[in-house]
């Protein structure tokens, strides 16, 4: 059987070839359009989840896309998947979207892959963690479109330039490619958000936790997961400290 990360890889980047061919064919005027934003969401999924059944029959599943049961409560290896992170930048015409497939096992990230279309690129949880440099200005990889107040106070408080971009997938690969030096996000987000992003990220040797550093824990009954730091492991105890101050002062 192939390896779960070398699978994880070959889903996610067929996934994405599939949804690349989809953004390239669809009529002008259908850009932006719900339509357009659906039938990613509903042929990357009908791919994923067939490739799933046939290739890891045994395993549960968790999509963005699907209905959710119980029966992943009960499993040892739950599929956490989101088949088109950045539905809105993806029917923009834009590249800043992802597919995320990871594995969950018996209480942790196993195995994760994002594949980037837009950059031709996969990254997978397989490989060496990089050696990282303190970085001089900090690069805040933000929501282009939802970047909440906590980060943009965050940003202004440590003089930190803020990239936005879309899809959470997308701005922790930036991290992962040097792009960036942290992704922080607040104010909601889903398990499948972030799973598979930070399981490729922690591979790279960066830090993610919640914001208040708690840990991130996947495949709970509720799988809202609101928040998370993805950062340069040597920056993680000022942005964990500033992002505790901040929090403090707002709840005072
Ligand atoms: N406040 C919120 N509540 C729920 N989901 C959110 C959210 N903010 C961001 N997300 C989800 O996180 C992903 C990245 O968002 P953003 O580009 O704004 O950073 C998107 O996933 P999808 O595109 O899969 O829906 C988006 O739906
Ligand atoms: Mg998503």
């Amino acid at each position: 059987m192939v390896h779960d990360t070398a699978f994880a890889a070959r889903l996610a980047s067929d996934a994405g070839r599939l949804l690349r061919r989809i953004q390239r064919d669809a009529p002008p005027d259908e850009l932006g359009t719900r339509e357009l934003k659906d039938r990613g969401d509903r042929e990357s999924q009908r791919f994923l989840a067939r490739e799933l059944a046939e290739h890891r029959p045994d395993d549960a599943i968790l999509s963005e896309e699907a209905e959710d049961g119980t029966a992943r409560l009960r499993a040892e290896r739950v599929w956490i998947v989101d088949p088109l992170d950045g539905t809105r930048e993806f029917s923009e015409g834009r590249d800043d979207w992802a597919v995320h497939v990871a594995l969950w096992e018996r209480g942790a990230l196993a195995s994760g892959a994002v594949a980037l279309p837009g950059l031709d690129a996969v990254l997978t949880s397989d490989g060496d963690p990089r050696l990282w440099q303190r970085p001089e200005r900090l690069r805040l990889a933000v929501s282009r479109t939802r970047a909440t107040p906590l980060v943009q106070r965050l940003a202004a408080e440590l003089d930190a330039e803020l990239v936005p971009m879309g899809s959470a997938g997308f701005k922790a690969a930036a991290v992962v490619r040097g792009e960036a030096d942290a992704y922080v996000h607040t104010g909601g987000q889903y398990e499948w958000d972030s799973a598979a992003p930070v399981a490729v990220a922690r591979a790279a040797g960066l830090f993610a936790s919640r914001v208040d550093g708690r840990p991130l824990e996947y495949n709970n009954a509720n799988p809202y997961l609101p928040d998370l730091v993805v950062c340069n492991p040597l920056i993680a105890d000022e942005l964990l400290g500033r992002v505790a101050s901040i929090l403090e002062e707002d709840a005072r």
